[in-house]
Order: structure tokens, then sequence, then C-alpha cells
């Protein structure tokens, strides 16, 4: 009794707030085998693992990565975890919210079964960086999350943006009945890999966002509008042409490649004044 008082009062500490997540645990053999296969491990390489649980996914990772980090921050679960990986040095369990945590300074990867209420704060906290840290991950999303992130098309500059450094694949979707207790929808597993070359450089990342939202602030304009204060027309004319793009293409349907090359004609050829401003 005791010890579950104890244990409510450190999760209660972060139980406030919309953001606390429910903890739905991998149970299925396959799953978790085929999630930590979409990371492509290799011995050399340092998983963060975010929200480790009981461990379904610790050890498993373990035995395929030279290190593994799992973070956690319920205090039972970090307890028996510390505990169960006694004897193996290179898993290091830490205590911790995620969204507050120190990211690892040099490569590494990400395996995580994340928790799906905070999966934006989690993928800005792993995408936004402009260093080079974060090589690739297999992450279990929300199906809908999944659908959003990996879908051709998108009207979030945000999105969009981070789609410029790394390539979103779905790779299977997993049935809500693989996690006890089941989550209220199924999810998916989605493998993250930063694209080299990017589409669009790091260093260039605050821009693009801003000339994607200023494009998109009408999602359903025409390209050929809606690029008409950054372009001069005969500009305009060439930049299309170049980027594939069709006059009476809607800008919610830009493909990556796409805006990709709209965005650099605009370095290259409108006058910076013109250029949309975050
Ligand atoms: C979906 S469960 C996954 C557990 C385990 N990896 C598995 O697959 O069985 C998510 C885990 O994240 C933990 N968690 C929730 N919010 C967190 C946060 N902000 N930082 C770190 N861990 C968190 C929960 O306590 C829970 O153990």
């Amino acid at each position: 009794m005791r010890k579950h008082n104890k244990r409510n009062r450190s999760i209660r500490k972060y139980k406030s707030g919309p953001n606390f997540t429910g903890q739905h645990l991998l149970h299925n053999p396959k799953t978790i085998k085929q999630l930590i296969e979409t990371a492509s491990l290799q011995p050399t390489d340092t998983v963060l693992e975010i929200g480790a649980g009981k461990g379904a996914l610790t050890f498993p990772l373990a035995e395929k990565a030279g290190r593994v980090i799992a973070v956690e921050i319920d205090s039972a679960y970090v307890e028996a975890l510390r505990l169960k990986a006694k004897c193996q040095p290179h898993i290091q369990i830490i205590q911790s919210d995620i969204r507050e945590m120190r990211l690892p300074a040099g490569p590494f990867c990400v395996v995580a079964n994340i928790p799906f209420s905070i999966t934006t704060a989690i993928l800005e906290k792993l995408l936004s960086v402009e260093g080079k840290a974060f090589q690739r991950g297999a992450l279990i999303l929300e199906k809908g999350a999944a659908r959003r992130f990996t879908q051709d098309t998108t009207r979030e500059p945000r999105l969009l943006m981070w789609r410029m450094q790394f390539l979103f694949e779905m790779r299977a979707i997993v049935p809500r009945t693989h996690f006890a207790p089941p989550p209220r929808v199924d999810a998916a597993i989605v493998r993250i890999a930063r694209r080299d070359p990017p589409l669009v450089p790091a260093k260039e990342g605050k821009r693009f966002a801003a000339f994607a939202a200023y494009v998109l602030s009408h999602p359903r304009l025409l390209a050929a509008d809606a690029l008409r204060e950054i372009f001069t027309p005969a500009q305009l004319k060439v930049v299309l042409k170049n980027a594939k793009v069709d006059r009476e293409l809607a800008v919610a349907s830009l493909s990556l490649e796409q805006w990709a090359s709209l965005f650099h004609s605009m370095l290259q050829h409108a006058a910076p004044y013109r250029w949309p401003k975050g």
C-alpha cells in the first residue's frame, strides 16, 4: 500500500496538465521485433528509448546496440528497470520527463513506443535542433498521427520543414490489441531517417518554415497566385516550370520536391525584401 502511494506521488508530479499519457505496454513479440528491425541498428549505435515502461523494448534493444539510454518518467518502472539492468552496464536508465531532458550530444538513434499524447513535443525535440545528433528512429505512433506524418502532401509548415530534413515512412499498422491496456485506436510503426543530403539545409529551416507558412496560409490558392508577391511574373514562369508545378495546382497539393525547388528558387532569384518573414 505504501509503495502504491509512493508511486502515485511520483507520477502525480507530472500528471497535471493535458500532456500526461496512459501507459500502453507492448506485449506482442512480432511487433517488438519489427519495431527494432525497422531502426536497422548496428553494434556501435547509441539508442535512446523514450518511455521504457517495464522494458519490453529496452532489453532486446541492448542485444542489438552498443548503448541503450532508456528514459522513463514513472519511478516504479524506473526502480524495476534498474534492478533488471544491474549487470548490463551498457543500459542506462534515466528517470526524467523526456521533454525536459538534454539529448545525447553525439550521434544517436531512437526506438520507442512513445506516449501518444506528447507525440508533437517529442518530435519537436528530436527534429527541430540544427545539430546532426539524431540519426534515425523507429517509433510507434497513433495511426492518425502516423498518416499525418507520412502522407505525400501536408498543410502544416512545421511538418513540412521536418520533412525537408528527414524521411518519414509508415512501415506497419499495429493493432490496439498488441498493447496492454489497449489504447483507443490502432497505432503504426514509422521509420524516420535523416536525409543525406537534406532537401533544404538545416540552417535554412526557419526561413523555409516562414516561406511554407506564408504560402500555406491559403492552402487552396493556386500556386501561381500564392507565389505572386514573392516572384516577379517573369521569374514565376521559370520557377514554376523548373519545379514542374502546374499553375492550376493548389499549394496544399505541392510535393516535397516541389516545395524544395520553389524555396531554392526564392533564395536564388527573388529579391530578399520579398521573402516571407517568420
Ligand atoms: C506507451 S508506454 C511504452 C512502454 C514500453 N516501452 C513498452 O513498449 O511496453 C509509454 C511509456 O512512457 C512513459 N512516459 C509517459 N510520459 C513520459 C515522459 N514525459 N517522459 C518519459 N516517459 C514518459 C510512461 O510511463 C510509459 O511507461
